[in-house]
C-alpha cells in the first residue's frame, strides 16, 4: 500500500449497522475534515481526469459532490451534478436504481451534457454499483461518452466492479482503495 493510500484508509471511518442492521458504513468525514488527505484524495483523481481526456467530472449526490467538485476546479474541468429525483429545476432525465441499502432515483439536467462530452463520474463509494451504473446510464442517454468512474473506496465483496464491466465499456474504473 502506498502512503497516500495509507493516508486515505486512516481518515475513512467504519460505523456498523448503519443505515441499517449487517451494513458496515464507509464514512469519510474524518477524510474531509483534513486537508492533507482531502488534498492528496483530490489530486489523485484530478490525475485520473487529465489521463482520461475528461472534459466534464460529474459527481453524484450528495458524497460525490463533496468530492467532485475540487476535482473539476483542480483539473480546470466544468463539475456538473447528478442529484437526486425531484431537486433540479430544469429540463431532467432520470433512472431508477438499487443501492447497497433501498432503492432510488437520480436525474441530470438534459442541457448539461452532449455529444462530444467525456465524462468522469466521481463518487466516495462503489458498493453494489447500482448507483453508478445508473448514473453511467444516464450521461449516455443525455449523448455523452463516459472515459472513466473513479471512487475512493471499492467494496469488493459487493462486486460492483462486474456490474460495471458492461456499462463501462472499456472506460477505467478506478479505485483508490479496495476492501
Ligand atoms: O454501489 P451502490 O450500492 O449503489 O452504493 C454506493 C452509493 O451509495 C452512497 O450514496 P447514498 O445514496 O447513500 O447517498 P449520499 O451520498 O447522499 O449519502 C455512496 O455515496 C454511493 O453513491
Ligand atoms: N457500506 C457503505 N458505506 C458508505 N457508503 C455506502 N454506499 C453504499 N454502501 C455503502
Amino acid at each position: 500500500m502506498t502512503d497516500i493510500q495509507e493516508l486515505l484508509l486512516s481518515r475513512i471511518r467504519d460505523v456498523a449497522d448503519h443505515p441499517e442492521p449487517g451494513v458496515v458504513f464507509k464514512d469519510i468525514t474524518p477524510l474531509l475534515a483534513d486537508p492533507a488527505a482531502f488534498t492528496a484524495l483530490t489530486d489523485a483523481f484530478a490525475e485520473i481526469a487529465t489521463r482520461t481526456g475528461a472534459t466534464k467530472v460529474v459527481g453524484l449526490e450528495a458524497r460525490g459532490f463533496i468530492l467532485g467538485a475540487p476535482v473539476a476546479l483542480r483539473a480546470g474541468l466544468g463539475f456538473i451534478p447528478v442529484r437526486k429525483a425531484g431537486k433540479l429545476p430544469g429540463a431532467t432525465l432520470s433512472q431508477a436504481y438499487d443501492l447497497e441499502y433501498g432503492s432510488a432515483e437520480i436525474e441530470v439536467h438534459a442541457e448539461d451534457l452532449a455529444a462530444g462530452d467525456r465524462v468522469l463520474i466521481v463518487d466516495d463509494v462503489l458498493a453494489t454499483g447500482g448507483t453508478a451504473e445508473a448514473s453511467i446510464q444516464l450521461i449516455q442517454r443525455a449523448g455523452a461518452r463516459v472515459v472513466g468512474v473513479a471512487v475512493l473506496m471499492e467494496l469488493g465483496f459487493l462486486h460492483g466492479r462486474p456490474r460495471l464491466e458492461a456499462a463501462l465499456d472499456g472506460a477505467p474504473l478506478e479505485s483508490l482503495l479496495t476492501v
